[in-house]
């Protein structure tokens, strides 16, 4: 029996909000700041290539299922491609596409050179088992020989895949060329050239941001009351980080539900409960039961949404009582709710800057495998640091000189550079 689940481009029904449609307003908005000349707003707004694959896998019952594969490149200027492979059934060109371009302005407002990409294949790997998703991964792979590469694009884990998946890319691209190519991703395991502090790099980049967001207020991550969603990769290891710094964290969530305490979770406890329970929170002893709506709009001084996009929307927007809303993820605010939040003094930490430790590691992870010589994690975590400080001091000096919110100001920056880099390479022909 053959099936597919190849999409199709059509164009989606009037209520969805569109992650491409929503970044590239945030560009617009940007192009209008520096005054960007048109045509040059017109190369910034496309990706540069979109690849998109057909990947036969046979189940483990004897079924043919074809997935679509896609992986998106939007701009090169600064460096190779770099941006996370997403597992999820939500995944979409138009998803992929807008998570690539904010790469792009990612790495350049972080100062590191890289371009930006994306890929995502749109299946839930929660229904899969492992020899299946090897022989998925191995497929996208061998497929995209051509297009990644260490000097090329250099995929890393997002949603739903991790240092599990990267090894086996890494593997299947090494077997292709007939040599190891460790610095094809990053994200790999420590065994294969993977770095120190990878695996807690974006959420100790989340917990950074945070911290110099409440030091701007006069205040410290002690005591500070923080509900998270999402418990993956990163709202697990910005649980764990903002936990031991001192702040409570009231609640967290994942897909199937969420949990609440009053006087805060006992973050440790929670990881082994939920590294028994295929990463769910729910039943978690001495909490009580909240669903993910209910986690968006509870009473707490930092909101991290760490999880999918569009989560803040114009839907629940007037409910958010938190003072600090940390994007941890890419686009879990709506352009509508952003503004509704901004318009209420709520402080909004962009994605772009937030969420940056795990490019910013990937990064440190491909130098230290093109120098053959590996750091201890402090060194690593030291020089997260200084990037993630120096980021954050950038955007909050523009915003305040500008007279613009930190989103703006993020989007600026970044955009801004690239912007200069294609004119003095003569505008990338
Ligand atoms: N992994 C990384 O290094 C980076 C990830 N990000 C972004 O962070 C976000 C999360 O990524 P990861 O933690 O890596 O993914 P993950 O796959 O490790 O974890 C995702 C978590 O979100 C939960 N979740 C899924 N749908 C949900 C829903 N509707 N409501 C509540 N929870 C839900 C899952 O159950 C899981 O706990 C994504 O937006 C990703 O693009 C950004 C930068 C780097
Ligand atoms: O680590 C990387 O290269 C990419 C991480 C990523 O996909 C993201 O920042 O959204």
């Amino acid at each position: 029996m053959i099936s597919t689940s190849l999409q199709p481009l059509e164009a989606p029904s009037p209520a969805f909000i569109c992650p491409f449609d929503q970044a590239c307003s945030y560009l617009d908005a940007a192009a209008r700041e520096l005054k960007l000349d048109q045509g040059l707003l017109e190369i910034l707004s496309r990706p540069r290539k979109v690849v998109t694959v057909s990947l036969p896998v046979k189940r483990d019952n004897g079924e043919i299922q074809v997935l679509a594969g896609h992986r998106v490149q939007h701009c090169d200027v600064l460096g190779p491609y770099k941006g996370g492979i997403r597992y999820h059934p939500a995944v979409t060109l138009r998803e992929v596409s807008a998570l690539a371009m904010l790469m792009t302005w990612k790495c350049a407002l972080l100062g590191i050179p890289y371009g930006g990409a994306k890929g995502g294949i749109a299946i839930d790997p929660k229904s899969y088992s492992v020899g299946e998703l090897e022989r998925i991964t191995r497929r996208y792979t061998s497929e995209l020989i051509d297009n990644i590469g260490p000097s090329v694009d250099i995929p890393a884990p997002d949603m739903g895949t991790s240092a599990r998946e990267m090894a086996w890319m890494m593997d299947t691209y090494s077997v292709n060329v007939g040599h190891a190519v460790p610095g094809v991703v990053t994200g790999k395991p420590l065994s294969i050239g993977g770095s120190r502090g990878r695996e807690m790099a974006t959420g100790r980049g989340t917990m950074i941001i945070v911290r110099e967001a409440l030091a701007e207020l006069g205040q410290s991550l002690e005591g500070t009351r923080v509900a998270i969603q999402g418990f993956g990769n990163v709202g697990n290891a910005a649980a764990l980080l903002l936990h031991q710094a001192g702040a409570i964290v009231v609640a967290v969530s994942n897909s199937a539900g969420g949990v609440y305490s009053e006087v805060g979770l006992d973050i440790p406890a929670l990881k082994a409960y939920a590294a028994k329970n295929r990463g769910s929170v729910v039943g978690f002893p001495q909490a009580l039961a909240i669903s993910n709506d209910e986690l968006l709009t509870l009473p707490c001084d930092v909101l991290i949404p760490a999880a999918l996009e569009n989560q803040i929307s114009e839907e629940n927007v007037d409910q958010v009582q938190a003072k600090i809303v940390a994007e941890a993820a890419n686009g879990p605010v709506t352009l509508e709710a952003s503004q509704a939040l901004e318009a209420r003094g709520v402080t909004i930490l962009p994605d772009i800057l937030t969420n940056a430790g795990g490019v910013v590691v990937s990064y440190l992870e491909w130098v230290q495998g093109l120098s053959y010589l590996f750091w201890d994690e402090e060194r690593v975590n030291r020089e997260l640091e200084n990037l993630m400080v120096q980021a954050y001091q950038q955007v909050i000096h523009h915003a305040k000189k500008r007279q613009m919110s930190l989103r703006l100001a993020a989007y600026t920056l970044g955009v801004g550079r690239v912007a200069q880099a294609l004119l003095d390479r003569g505008l990338y022909p």
